[in-house]
């Protein structure tokens, strides 16, 4: 159980970076929602999606969390883009 205890230590350390990332990548989204906003372009870049998922996904030294981190990306997308809309209404 010791064991158990020590690795889930290391798992609530990352999780506390990951928050921390996910809500610095969340404020950016919204300040380019705001711009988006204001210029008239759509929230959903397609292209741009295709970029991040690829060369995320490229980073992995192991490849056998492709196809994992190929799912991740596309559903944080999917969120930054509801994140996006909520706040483009609410200006
Ligand atoms: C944040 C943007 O808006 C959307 C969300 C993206 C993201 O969360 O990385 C990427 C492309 C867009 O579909 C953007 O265009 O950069």
């Amino acid at each position: 159980m010791a064991k158990h205890e020590e690795l889930r230590t290391e798992i609530n350390k990352i999780d506390e970076s990951l928050v921390e990332l996910f809500e610095a990548r969340m404020n950016i989204c919204k300040e380019i929602a705001a711009y988006k906003s204001k210029k008239n372009i759509k929230i959903f870049d397609k292209q741009r999606e295709q970029e991040v998922v690829k060369n995320n996904v490229s980073r992995l030294t192991d490849h056998e969390f492709d196809i994992h981190a190929e799912r991740f990306f596309k559903e944080l997308m999917k969120i930054s883009r509801k994140i996006q809309k909520e706040h483009i209404q609410s200006l």
